[in-house]
């Protein structure tokens, strides 16, 4: 982790605001630095305070949208408060400029900037009324004859120039948002169920146990295997293997709460995270799994055949209760003694102690599944 990310350590290189964490700390710097530096100068060598009073203004707050950033602040909100600052900072230069050589032009940094760190509804607003307003200023400029090169084209031009900028950034602002949402669904779902995938899975199940911790709630696991899902491929096709896995993506999500996670773990295992589930209910639930799983179904396979395939399955469930101590059930605990898998009560739950919650939670779940498959499958142990 680099020293800008300190208080930012949740952005890696892979997520979109990398960048603009990195914008906003370049743009602040500079303008701290810009402010600073000539603030000096106007008061030593050109002896005008009155000016330097602004880039004293200039200079505050830059380092204030700096540190903010710096000490974790929200992204969004320094972003705003960073256009914000330069497009007031331009309209004033512009205005004590008298739009003199080319100032306006300074206006065209805005577009690229705004829609980088507001996204494309909110820098269309802002960015087109920028320029509707500079588009007024030249207009009053030339009504009242300002000599040197404004004229009639010269406003044409601008406006034309300024909505190029603001059609052509919201252009490619909104292709970019759009990528990243079908890049974004793609890394975090399973292609064959359309559920979530284990990597997805295993992010939130942490958040999941640091949010229990914080809010005094238990969250539960629910680890689910089909039985001898070998044979159903062996017998009816890889395809039909496929289409058993899809319809139990479908009647888990169907019987599981809004606010439940679900996933495949793995070839033909299914996790379902549930916060604020007591482990009764957890168990409660897997039971309606099964039995649900055992209502006849027909399956699509290969050369679009119908074939009515009995599935049963096993899971094994496992609950963290803040409020209880968390320790390895008695019947696992043999084999926890040889694991890596920590045993100790958790009462602060740091990033690290979520993750070892997290493991604990999983290594139950599976252990109780293992035993579900070992007292004769079709069947749920929590
Ligand atoms: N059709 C299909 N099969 C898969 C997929 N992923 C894994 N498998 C198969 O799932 C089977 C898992 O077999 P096993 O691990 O022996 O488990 P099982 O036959 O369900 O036996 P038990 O779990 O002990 O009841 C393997 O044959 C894998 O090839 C998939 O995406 N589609």
């Amino acid at each position: 982790m680099n020293f800008w990310r300190k208080y930012h350590s949740d952005i890696d290189s892979n997520d979109p605001r990398y960048n603009q964490l990195t914008l906003i700390y370049a743009i602040a710097l500079l303008m701290v630095f810009y402010f600073g530096a000539i603030g000096l100068l106007n008061i030593t060598l050109f002896d005008a305070a009155y000016v330097a009073v602004y880039d004293f203004i200039g200079f505050v707050i830059a380092t204030s949208i700096f540190l903010y950033v710096y000490r974790g602040g929200n992204l969004a909100v320094a972003g705003w408060a960073l256009v914000l600052t330069l497009i007031t900072i331009l309209l004033a230069f512009i205005d004590l400029s008298e739009a003199e050589n080319y100032s306006l032009v300074w206006v065209t940094i805005l577009p690229p900037i705004s829609f980088f760190l507001l996204g494309s509804r909110a820098a269309t607003i802002l960015t087109g009324l920028v320029f509707i307003y500079c588009g007024w200023y030249l207009y009053q400029l030339l009504q009242i004859g300002v000599p040197g090169y404004l004229s009639l084209g010269a406003l044409f031009n601008f406006a034309e120039v300024g909505l190029a900028h603001i059609l052509l950034f919201r252009f490619y602002e909104r292709s970019r948002q759009r990528t990243y949402d079908k890049l974004r669904k793609l890394s975090i779902t399973d292609r064959l169920t359309g559920v979530y995938n284990r990597l997805h899975l295993d992010n939130n199940l942490k958040q999941m146990v640091a949010l229990a911790h914080r809010t005094q709630q238990p969250v539960s696991v629910l680890l689910l295997d089909v039985d001898h899902f070998k044979n159903i491929n062996d017998s009816h096709g890889h395809l039909m293997g496929d289409a058993v896995l899809v319809h139990l993506a479908s009647l888990l999500r169907n019987l599981s709460r809004n606010t439940d996670l679900l996933g495949r773990w793995g070839g033909e295992e299914f996790l379902l995270l549930c916060p604020n589930t007591e482990a009764s209910a957890a168990l409660h639930l897997a039971q309606r799994i099964i039995k649900a799983l055992q209502k006849e179904h027909t399956y699509r396979g290969a050369n679009q055949q119908q074939v009515t395939v009995a599935v049963t399955a096993s899971i094994g469930v496992a609950t963290y209760h803040p409020q209880q101590p968390f320790v390895v059930p008695a019947a696992i605990s043999e084999q926890a003694a040889t694991s890596s898998i920590p045993t100790d009560n958790y009462t602060v739950v740091t990033p690290e102690v979520a993750v070892a919650i997290s493991e604990k939670l999983l290594y139950i779940a599976d252990k109780h599944l293992y035993q579900a498959k070992e007292a004769g499958r079709n069947r749920a142990i929590g």
